[in-house]
């Protein structure tokens, strides 16, 4: 019924519909929720410790026996540059003032830890159906060890270039990351935001210019985007925002009221954030010192210095400094359960492609 069944039959899920790894807002509840519902679970691990990646992992194992992707970064990993840091805290100082925080207290350093060889040990020890990457792929020495392990390998592109590119050097699916996904742009072969076309531009010319099976990725939250996405010639989606109002996700009371009342004119690109490219809904930070600010330190360290502000303002019920990635389709995001939304999106998106094809 679907009308390409290449990763159906690769990932061995009932659908071809994939839970977009979130990194912060979810964890492995989310995971067996999803595979419980027939679609692909991600477990993402930017921000755990290869013992807690493990954890997570035999939780899912325990409780659903179904192909599960661990999703990692793997951007450069840069030190933190001590003047760029106090020029930020100076920026960011009228806030800690409002809020009584000291701008000189030691504050925990943002952890965004790039795909290592202690991440690897962990994939050839708990063996993933499928490994997912964001900001191209791993050096090659650890790319041929997740693929020794089994994994299919999939990473995102944001333009044709990245996806050729990605294909040439070991990707078994390109994920079209379009310019209306939530989250960070998955860009690494340039860093202009403008340069990324939206979801249903990149994919076709993705799926032209590539041989392996195409994700589509970006906006999709409704049974009519993934007929889209198939029309397009898509062997699946990565679905994110839609996915973030479920009762199994980690998304906060704060932010789950923040999400409920956005809309699609509500999000932007912001690097004010982590100090990389990404969608969310806007905030306070986000609008008065980006959302693109020349001062926020580089990836991952512009998250560092908004920490006590996100704890304090989150105390009084404010997202002000938290980041609430969410993708153009933000108001389309249902409160159900995610093996039931899960199920019903596959289902309106079959229901619809009969319709097209009738
Ligand atoms: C809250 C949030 C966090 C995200 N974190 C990650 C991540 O950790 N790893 C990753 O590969 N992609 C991440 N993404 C991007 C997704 O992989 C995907 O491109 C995006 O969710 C698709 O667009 P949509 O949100 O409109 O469905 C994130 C997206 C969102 C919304």
């Amino acid at each position: 019924m679907w009308p390409d069944r290449r990763l159906i039959d690769r990932f061995k899920t009932e659908f071809p519909i994939v839970l977009a790894p979130m990194a912060g807002v979810m964890d492995a509840e989310l995971v067996i929720a999803v595979a419980q519902g027939g679609g692909l679970g991600s477990l993402p691990c930017a921000m755990l410790s290869a013992e807690k990646a493990r954890e997570q992992v035999n939780i899912i194992r325990q409780r659903v026996s179904a192909p599960v992707n661990l999703n990692f970064f793997c951007h450069e990993a840069v030190d933190a540059d001590p003047a760029r840091e106090a020029q930020w805290r100076q920026r960011l100082g009228p806030y800690y003032r409002e809020h009584g925080l000291d701008p000189d207290a030691p504050i925990n350093a943002a952890n965004r830890a790039p795909f290592d060889t202690a991440f690897c040990a962990v994939v050839e020890e708990l063996k993933p159906e499928v490994v997912s990457f964001h900001f191209g792929l791993p050096e090659p020495k650890l790319l041929q060890r997740v693929k020794a392990a089994g994994a299919i390998v999939m990473s995102s592109a944001t333009t044709v270039k990245e996806a050729i590119w990605l294909e040439e050097n070991g990707a078994d699916v390109v994920i079209a990351q379009g310019a209306d996904a939530g989250g960070h742009r998955a860009m690494f072969l340039t860093d202009d935001i403008a340069e990324q076309p939206g979801t249903f531009s990149l994919l076709p010319q993705v799926v032209d210019a590539v041989k392996v099976p195409v994700v589509a990725a970006g906006g999709i939250a409704d049974g009519r985007g993934i007929a889209a996405a198939f029309a397009l010639g898509a062997s699946a989606v990565q679905i994110g925002t839609a996915f973030l109002r479920c009762p199994e996700s980690k998304v906060s009371a704060a932010g789950r009221v923040a999400l409920a009342q956005a809309s699609d004119e509500s999000t932007v690109i912001t690097n004010v954030m982590t100090g990389r490219p990404a969608r969310g809904v806007a905030n306070r930070v986000m609008r008065e010192v980006g959302p693109i600010s020349p001062d926020a330190p580089a990836f991952p360290h512009a998250a560092t210095a908004l920490g006590p502000l996100k704890v304090a303002a989150e105390k009084q019920g404010k997202v002000d400094f938290t980041n609430l990635w969410a993708g153009q389709a933000v108001r389309m995001g249902k409160e159900m359960p995610a093996a039931e939304l899960t199920r019903a999106l596959a289902g309106a998106a079959l229901a619809r492609m009969g319709k097209m094809a009738g």
